[in-house]
């Protein structure tokens, strides 16, 4: 499966070897008292790629992230993020990787009394010095960006659909023009329709603004229509990575359960026209 780095392409793009790691992870370990969750865990994430993150429930996925973002503290191990290791990065370097990256939590995670615009603007209030003016229309670019109304913008999140609502919230993950948005199960919750419209909304991102994408999900669409490279998590280490025909071809008995059920069946078949 890791053979896939060594292919030669033959439509000009760069092997998987030759392009950039914006994220990796390296032999970390991260426990909560006696409860090791994460054992010498190690992945790569290239630059421009949509990564799908998958495990069963519990195997860690949420905790993996926090911990890349700095959210949950590591027993051991090194992540680097375009290059700077977060242990060794002094404040300001810090602060530099943290712009350069958008986070869409789990259920879009808005302030509940904040507008849609306002919401947009709370990245930019944290780290830029704008006037108003700017930022009220760097937020509408972003609304119009994601495919929502301009009406949206003076909108509370209480008054927005559920697939409205991951929009503003990719939106706001979006707010600083971040180079790799990480999303925690963002078509959970959406019907298919809506769920299928937000991953095309991310792959456009991806091809039009070369955007990298870590998706954690649970959503075989997704993982068939979005991601170029999938990555299981389990036993607290990456089982097993690689494209949707290796996770096909795969012999672990959990990757196989979930990758070759009816309804991972079913959307193969259909992806295969
Ligand atoms: N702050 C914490 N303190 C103690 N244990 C925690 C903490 N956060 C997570 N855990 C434990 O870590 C394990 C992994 O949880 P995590 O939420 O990362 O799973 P997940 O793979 O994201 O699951 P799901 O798919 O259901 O969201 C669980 O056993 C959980 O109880």
């Amino acid at each position: 499966m890791s053979d896939v780095a060594d292919i030669e392409l033959p439509n000009g793009k760069p092997t998987q070897a030759e392009s950039e790691v914006v994220l990796s992870v390296r032999d970390v370990t991260v426990a909560f008292g006696e409860n090791v969750v994460l054992e010498n865990l190690s992945l790569d994430v290239r630059r421009g790629e949509i990564l799908g993150f998958v495990g069963a429930s519990g195997a860690g996925k949420s905790v993996l992230l926090r911990t890349v973002l700095g959210l949950t503290k590591k027993r051991s191990g090194t992540i680097m993020l375009f290059g700077v290791d977060l242990d060794k990065a002094s404040e300001a370097e810090r602060l530099r990787v943290d712009m350069r990256i958008g986070v869409l939590f789990q259920h879009g995670a808005l302030f509940s009394a904040l507008t849609v615009l306002e919401n947009i603007q709370v990245p930019m209030r944290e780290y830029l010095d704008l006037p108003q003016q700017l930022m009220d229309e760097l937020a509408l670019l972003k609304i119009e960006l994601v495919g929502l109304p301009l009406d949206a913008a003076r909108k509370f999140p209480s008054e927005l659909s559920g697939g409205m609502i991951k929009r503003a919230a990719l939106a706001r993950a979006l707010a600083l023009d971040p180079e790799i948005v990480f999303l925690d199960e963002p078509t959970s919750g959406l019907d298919p329709i809506g769920a299928a419209e937000f991953d095309e909304l991310v792959v456009k991102m991806r091809d039009t603004m070369g955007l990298t994408v870590y998706m954690v999900t649970h959503d075989l669409d997704s993982l068939f229509s979005a991601c170029d490279r999938v990555a299981v998590l389990g036993k607290k280490r990456i089982l097993v990575q690689g494209s949707i025909e290796d996770m096909l071809a795969s012999e672990e008995p959990w990757v196989k359960s979930y990758f070759r059920g009816k309804r991972a069946r079913q959307l193969d078949l259909a992806a295969r026209g």
